[in-house]
């Protein structure tokens, strides 16, 4: 298990320890969930060696804790108590400890307190794994609603929603936000020729090349097979194409080597800037419409949607 833990959740139990037995020092020591070790050499690697709680009234009396005392040669404890915090499976994980500069005696009480508050150190900490395993379960379901699985970027409902939002963000500051539609050319003949697997190699590695000159703040997604859909905020209609250029020369200027074959790659595409209230939709209607016009003039190429009728 591991415990990772915040101070201040744990502050409240450490105090009321040292209220319930009077010491005025108390603490929580964790071993090392990675070295098994504890985090501190000290008092409380005697009380991990016992099955419960560890009372000392003198440290430098007791056989268990003398030798730390002639280590540590400080006067700074006298009297230590400490609790093992036991998993569930009875794996110790730290100590709920007081300690005293001065000798003091538990009482039966005050001992069974200790014992009860080290239960609800286990419990907070239990808890806390609990939270950051769901947290950590949700980040894990939603990667894996919104993205795709091959290429990594967005599947085709997480596209439209974030470039939606772009669009909303874009009418309200007033920037621009050009959408590309890319389709890979002649695909199906790299598919037919080389496989399937190989067919799956050179759509990675064209999502590789593509995302490689993005923005953070761009949004790409696939949309369809070999289709991607490009969402560029802040960025006019002929920025967009000085950008698809460069992604053109960059994903068409190596083969793509698939084993000992290479396999040339190019991609059409059509890209359209968002007039102030144009839905998204539409956007990439016209998007599309371009790239068919890049398809039927020999492939290869980037064209820019017909301007919208005022
Ligand atoms: N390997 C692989 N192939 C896919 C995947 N998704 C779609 N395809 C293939 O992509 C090919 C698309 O073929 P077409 O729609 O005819 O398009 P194209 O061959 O690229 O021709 P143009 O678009 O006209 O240049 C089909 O053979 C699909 O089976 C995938 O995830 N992996």
């Amino acid at each position: 298990m591991e415990y990772g833990m915040e101070a201040e959740d744990f502050d409240i139990l450490i105090r009321v320890a040292s209220l319930v037995t009077g010491a005025p020092n108390a603490f929580i020591t964790l071993v090392d969930p990675h070295q098994n070790r504890l985090c501190d050499e000290s008092y409380c690697s005697a009380a991990l060696k016992e099955d419960d709680i560890l009372v000392i009234e003198d440290v430098r009396k007791d056989t268990r804790t003398s030798a730390i005392a002639a280590r540590r040669q400080d006067a700074a404890i006298v009297t230590y108590a400490g609790a093992l915090l036991k998993t569930e499976d009875g794996t110790k994980v730290g100590t709920l400890c007081v300690t005293d500069h001065v000798q003091r005696t538990l009482t039966e009480e005050q001992i069974r307190l200790l014992r009860g508050l080290a239960k609800q150190v286990m419990s907070l900490l239990s808890l806390r794994n609990t939270q950051r395993e769901l947290t950590d379960a949700l980040a894990r379901m939603t990667r894996l609603a919104t993205t795709d699985d091959l290429t990594g970027f967005l599947n085709r409902r997480a596209f439209f929603e974030e470039a939606e939002n772009l669009r909303k963000l874009a009418v309200r500051q007033g920037g621009a936000l050009s959408v590309v539609v890319v389709d890979l050319d002649h695909f199906k003949k790299v598919n037919d020729k080389h496989g399937h697997a190989a067919g799956d190699a050179v759509l990675k590695e064209v999502a590789r090349r593509l995302r490689s000159k993005l923005r953070s703040t761009d949004r790409i997604g696939r949309i369809g097979g070999e289709e991607f859909a490009i969402a560029l905020p802040f960025t006019s209609q002929d920025t967009a194409m000085e950008l698809m250029r460069q992604l053109q020369l960059r994903v068409s200027r190596d083969p793509v080597a698939y084993g000992d074959i290479a396999i040339p790659v190019t991609f059409s595409a059509g890209i359209s800037e968002l007039g102030g209230d144009t839905p998204l939709d539409e956007a990439l209607r016209l998007a599309d419409k371009a790239l068919y016009r890049s398809k039927a003039a020999g492939r290869n190429q980037i064209t820019e949607a017909e301007p919208l009728a005022a």
